[in-house]
């Protein structure tokens, strides 16, 4: 089986979890897109839900699919949001961000009850950081910024270089938001919550690609079959 269909039996499987009335938050990426795909079939089949797109590409994707939108100024919370990740470690803490979708793929997970990542099983790491944590960060004051994130490395135990993110065309890679994106080169991240909260404090990011206590659980599609983890504590710890 191919990776593609990993993925899109990982999205099948959350799927299973989706109620009627549901309000869903729609992750970004070639995995989540599955999802929405999926789900544009059982809306066309008769299920009510309405969903939150994080970005541009899946709001394009839910209205090409039929799955009915609205915002987080529309509605007070969300029951579950589905989304792929870029490395999910053993307490299921992510690095996501590979999409671009980082910002609002943070802002709708933690306005979501529950979060569901899907992902081929390929992206289950014993810790985080083969994968480039992407660091978003407002345009003005890149020097002064990137200084500042370096510090914080340096404070938080881990070390590397830093690529400013370029799209397809040779040219600096934007945001939905409008900002650009550092992606660094750390190899391994021992204490990811840690790093987290120094990256969160720096005035100039956006937002950072670790995803720390956010996801309730993983679906992790593979050749042996599909495996689902569970969060053991509660959501925010
Ligand atoms: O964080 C993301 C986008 O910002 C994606 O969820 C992540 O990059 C995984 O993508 P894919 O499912 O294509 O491997």
């Amino acid at each position: 089986m191919d990776m593609d269909q990993l993925k899109r039996q990982a999205a099948a499987r959350a799927l299973e979890e989706v109620r009627d009335g549901m309000q869903l938050g729609l992750g970004t990426g070639s995995t989540a897109k599955h999802f929405v795909e999926l789900l544009g079939e059982r809306v066309r089949a008769g299920l009510k839900v309405i969903g939150v797109p994080t970005s541009e590409a899946t709001r394009a994707d839910a209205v090409r699919c039929g799955v009915p939108l609205t915002t987080l100024d529309e509605i007070d919370h969300l029951d579950i949001t589905v989304d792929g990740a870029d490395e999910v470690d053993h307490e299921l803490n992510l690095i996501k961000g590979g999409g671009g979708a980082l910002l609002r793929e943070k802002i709708v997970a933690a306005a979501s009850d529950r979060m569901i990542v899907i992902a081929d099983d390929s992206k289950w790491v014993a810790t985080l950081g083969r994968f480039p944590l992407p660091v978003e960060v407002i345009p003005f004051g890149l020097g002064a910024t990137r200084r500042a994130i370096e510090k914080a490395f340096a404070q938080s135990g881990v070390s590397g270089q830093m690529a400013l993110r370029k799209a397809k065309d040779g040219h600096v890679f934007v945001t939905d938001g409008g900002h650009w994106i550092l992606d660094a080169h750390l190899g391994r991240i021992e204490d990811p919550a840690r790093l987290a909260v120094a990256l969160s404090a720096i005035p100039g990011v956006v937002e950072h690609g670790l995803f720390i206590g956010l996801a309730g659980s993983a679906v992790l599609a593979g050749g042996e079959g599909i495996r689902v983890i569970e969060r053991r504590k509660p959501k925010g710890d």
